[in-house]
């Protein structure tokens, strides 16, 4: 029997006031290089998901937020190589900071129908729908 070790990551989607969504580009060297994901990244060994992505924001972004502003809001499930991406995707309407790329290539603010045109992990295209009717 093949055993299948489960991945976990945490993304979020950051909300602004016009309804638009950040994303940041992966940069190169990183598996998916160039694509459009939610800021986000694995949950370490010992760490809340939401800890983790208090960290995450903090690494990536510059931006401080606190778990009580962190609304979960959907899950993806999928095959990555050897391993099965689960990726919980919380909604996030209030932080501290301005956002600025410290490890993206790039950032952009998108509305939800302006991600379907953006290349996108596969995980992540299953949520676009689901953020589009929830935002
Ligand atoms: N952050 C993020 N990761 C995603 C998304 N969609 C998706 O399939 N992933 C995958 C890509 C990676 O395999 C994994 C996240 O791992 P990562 O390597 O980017 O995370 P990390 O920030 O912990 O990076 P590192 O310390 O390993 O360099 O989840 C998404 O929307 N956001």
């Amino acid at each position: 029997m093949t055993t299948i070790l489960p991945l976990l990551v945490v993304a979020v989607a950051l909300v602004d006031a016009d309804g638009r969504v950040l994303l940041q580009q992966r940069p190169p060297g990183k598996a998916m290089a160039g694509l459009w994901e939610f800021p986000g990244g694995k949950v370490e060994s010992g760490e809340t998901p939401e800890a983790a992505l208090i960290r995450e924001l903090e690494e990536e972004l510059g931006i401080r937020t606190h778990a009580s502003c962190l609304a979960p809001a959907s899950f993806a499930s999928e095959a990555l190589g050897d391993r099965h991406l689960l990726l919980l995707l919380y909604v996030c309407r209030k932080w501290q900071g301005l956002p600025e790329a410290r490890h993206a290539t790039a950032l952009q603010w998108v509305r939800p129908n302006q991600m379907y045109a953006l290349d996108m992990p596969p995980a992540d295209l299953p949520l676009i729908g689901l953020l589009d009717a929830l935002i």
